[in-house]
């Protein structure tokens, strides 16, 4: 038994022949029953760990553990909703749920599963080739869930629903996550759709963790500050702007901070944008149980890697296991 669920140490990924890095030097620990945000621009390495976590990716250099073993041993602990939701397009509903049962005896609610399907109003019996994207999501999701998993890992699982079924779905994950102590990890470019739900960020950019730890506490190591522009002295500038006279800027204090200077605490979506436009801001890991933080200042490939990017009838049963 252990009490974390994610391990990451100095883990990296190359791909193609030109070994491009889509992931390096990752490093962090996530506790079991935490809900986690994985946030990042285009191409920053958030699909490239989630896979490597899902143990669909061997990684190049560094390793990750899964509740204290390697991901393929804690695959039946595990489901992943990959960003392309794979499928069978050939069977119907009904047979996917009936596959994700018999792949995960002894494991399978379908008392969890079916009211998914049914709250979408699909038809069991329709095939998952003549679904919409939105309505695949919501089968891929249904199956994910009814496996029970101690760990799910969704790669941006809301990004083609409607307003109406994200809220509904999101309600659904969440409750099920609480009730049950599921560690969650999503990643998505909609960062009001974290903050409710998320109790720790990973912020990844340039295939590295920007930020890393408890959603709280990595807000209150900083401070969005006002003022008439003037020397920000010993803090830690992640981004300022200046407006005429008006200095305004997100910085993690080192010391007490003048008077003269007018400060709140960022919101999720300040913290998320003001790192995104300083890709050159200084990292922060924090630690929830330690207190402790490491502050360090620090062409595209075509060849592709079939396993990450192909929809085929691996990924699905994949999907399925
Ligand atoms: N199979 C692959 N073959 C070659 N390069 C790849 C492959 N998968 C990912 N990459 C590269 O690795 C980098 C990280 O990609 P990844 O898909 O992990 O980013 P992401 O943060 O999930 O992006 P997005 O927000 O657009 O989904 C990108 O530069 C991408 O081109």
């Amino acid at each position: 038994m252990t009490d974390t669920a994610i391990e990451a140490a100095g883990l990296g990924r190359q791909f193609g022949r030109r070994g491009k890095w889509a992931l390096f030097d990752c490093t962090f620990q996530l506790p079991a029953g935490s809900v986690c945000a994985i946030a990042g621009p285009n191409g920053a390495g958030k699909s490239t760990l989630l896979a490597l976590v899902a143990g669909l990716l061997v990684p190049t250099e560094g390793e990750v553990t899964v509740f204290g073993t390697n991901p393929g041993a804690a695959r039946e602990r595990l489901a992943f909703v990959a960003q392309d939701k794979p499928l069978y397009p050939q069977l119907t509903i009904a047979e996917t749920l009936r596959l994700g049962h018999e792949l995960n005896p002894g494991r399978w609610n379908a008392a969890v599963a079916e009211p998914i399907v049914a709250g979408g109003g699909l038809d069991p019996h329709a095939r998952i080739r003549n679904l919409s994207g939105g309505q695949r999501t919501r089968v891929a999701l249904a199956l994910a869930l009814g496996k029970r998993p101690e760990l799910l890992l969704l790669d941006e699982p809301m990004a083609d629903l409607d307003p109406l079924a994200r809220h509904q779905l999101m309600g659904v994950l969440m409750a099920d996550a609480a009730e049950n102590g599921t560690t969650v990890v999503m990643s998505s470019h909609v960062v009001a759709e974290l903050e409710d739900a998320c109790d720790h960020l990973l912020l990844m950019g340039g295939g590295r963790v920007r930020l890393a730890g408890p959603l709280d506490d990595l807000l209150a190591a900083h401070v969005l500050v006002t003022g008439r522009a003037g020397d920000l002295g010993p803090h830690t500038v992640v981004e300022s702007r200046t407006t005429g006279r008006q200095l305004t800027a997100l910085i993690r204090p080192n010391g007490p901070l003048d008077a003269e200077w007018q400060t709140s605490e960022p919101t999720l979506e300040e913290l998320v944008i003001a790192h995104l436009r300083s890709p050159a801001a200084p990292e922060l890991t924090l630690t929830g149980e330690t207190g402790t933080d490491a502050d360090t200042d620090t062409d595209s490939d075509s060849d592709s890697d079939d396993t990450h990017t192909d929809e085929t009838d691996a990924d699905a049963e994949e999907a399925a296991k």
